[in-house]
């Protein structure tokens, strides 16, 4: 007998020789308390099970908006507008979860500013602040020293280990805005003397409460911002900041009141980075269809991205496809890439993906703003694209010129003939986008009774 068992594991079958040994005599009662307990787990594992094929019968039986384009395409701005159009009480339910991503926007300004006069400071061998500029602005500071303190803090609570990035970035999941509304309720109703007391204690960059330390630096902030030696500077450094997403420094005033409540316009120009794929659902709330669910998926959208998008094409409704006509920028992770290039070259492998072939497509040309005051600066779009040769340096005419390019791709490439749908948007219009999206619900509606069919 011995034997036998000696020879059994040397054949090493993995479970059994990863099994601990078997004790006679083990106390019966462990033996039935472990027992129970995997038939717990086993009970558990059935219940999640069930209840994650519900969840996909129940999105299979909804509308289901899938949203697409490279990173600072403005998804997660068109999927807020989604919201505000038909989910408006939703939608203000995390208002002021918003002022919290839209201090740290503020504050991510303010410290790009003063990395680059740092980097000024560290080239030109000035060691001494000889100059005014920088004298106040070494003062200036280090008294802007707390704001520095709080993003971290804040940064790290919503996401945390994804410090390298420019942007506030939110991992699927975080329940960022659950937190920061949270935080924001506190600190907007906290008018005791308490209160009071921790608001003064921010001065000292003790707490980690952003409206109060803004408050507190807005003299501060104003003198960097509007001083024209640091504007010589972030020029001769080719910072545009006004192009930067979550550029809010021009509203200052606002912003740093203690009362301030973010408007509608404010909340779609913040910027979160989206990492992973977040679902999003909601219930239409008013309208023809009010009390239909609805799945939006937005993901993220830079390279190292999109390979997480590909289990999400199964089965998808309708894809709005965002690509900006910003002809003068490149990506920000491959400078050598130019921002449209990239766009034209994701269109194209989205048309042509079969598992793609039955969803309807929806392109928006969205930031018409940007390129708008791109043209009215004079930046001419042949210098980015020479094959625009002498072509009109107009909005219509540029438009008309991608727009083509984009309608050849789907035409050529689509595995099967579906109607190209195509608008020129601007994500922080709300009115306008409101406008837009009521337009397109029939055409979304559409996607999903011909998917109802086919199931
Ligand atoms: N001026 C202007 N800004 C826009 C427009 N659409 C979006 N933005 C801004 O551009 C920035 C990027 O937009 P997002 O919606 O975060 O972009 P995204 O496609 O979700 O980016 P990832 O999450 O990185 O994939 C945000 O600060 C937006 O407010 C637009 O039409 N015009
Ligand atoms: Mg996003």
């Amino acid at each position: 007998m011995h034997d036998i068992i000696a020879s059994k594991a040397q054949v090493s079958i993995p479970w059994e020789a990863a099994a601990p040994p078997f004790r006679h005599g083990a106390d019966d009662d462990n033996l039935a308390r472990s027992f129970e307990e995997s038939l717990r787990i086993s009970k558990e594992i059935d219940e999640q099970l069930l209840e994650s094929k519900k969840a996909m019968e129940k999105k299979k039986k909804s509308v289901q908006i899938l949203l697409l384009g490279q990173s600072e395409s403005g998804k997660s701005s068109v999927l807020r507008n989604f919201h505000l159009a038909f989910a408006p009480k939703h939608f203000e339910s995390e208002r002021l979860a918003w002022k919290i991503i839209i201090q740290l926007n503020l504050i991510g300004s303010i410290k790009l500013i003063l990395d680059v006069l740092q980097h000024e400071w560290d080239t030109s061998g000035d060691a001494e602040p000889k100059s005014p500029l920088n004298r106040d602005l070494r003062r200036i500071r280090l008294g802007l020293s707390p704001l520095l303190f709080i993003e971290q803090t804040l940064a790290q609570l919503i996401s945390p280990g994804t410090h390298n990035h420019r942007d506030v970035c939110v991992r699927p999941g975080s329940n960022w805005k659950a937190i920061f509304k949270a935080r924001a309720e506190v600190n907007f109703e906290d008018t005791s003397e308490n209160g009071k007391r921790r608001r003064s204690q921010n001065h000292l960059g003790k707490d980690t409460d952003a409206t109060s330390v803004l408050a507190a630096s807005k003299d501060d902030i104003l003198v960097l911002w509007n001083d024209p030696d640091v504007r010589a500077v972030l020029k001769r450094r080719g910072v545009r900041m006004e192009e930067t997403p979550g550029f809010f420094l021009n509203d200052i005033d606002r912003i740093a009141d203690p009362n301030y409540v973010p408007s509608d316009a404010d909340i779609m120009r913040a910027r979160v980075r989206t990492l992973g794929v977040e679902e999003h659902y909601f219930v239409i709330e008013k309208g023809l269809d009010v009390g239909s669910e609805v799945y939006i998926t937005d993901v993220g959208g830079s390279r190292s991205q999109r390979p997480r998008w590909i289990p999400y094409f199964e089965d998808v409704q309708t894809i709005v496809f965002l690509a900006p006509l910003t002809f003068n920028q490149a990506l920000e992770e491959d400078p050598d890439v130019n921002r449209l290039e990239d766009s034209l070259m994701l269109w194209r492998e989205i048309c042509r993906n079969k598992l793609l072939a039955g969803a309807t497509l929806i392109l928006f040309f969205n930031k018409k703003d940007v390129l708008a005051s791109t043209l009215a600066a004079g930046v001419k779009v042949k210098k980015y694209v020479p094959s625009y040769g002498e072509l009109p340096n107009e909005v219509a005419s540029v438009t008309k010129y991608f727009c083509d390019k984009f309608r050849t791709y789907h035409r050529k490439l689509s595995p099967l003939p579906r109607p190209f749908m195509f608008h020129e948007t601007s994500a922080i219009d709300t009115n306008s986008m409101g406008a837009l999206l009521l337009g397109i619900r029939e055409t979304i509606l559409r996607a999903y009774l011909q998917q109802g069919e086919m199931i």
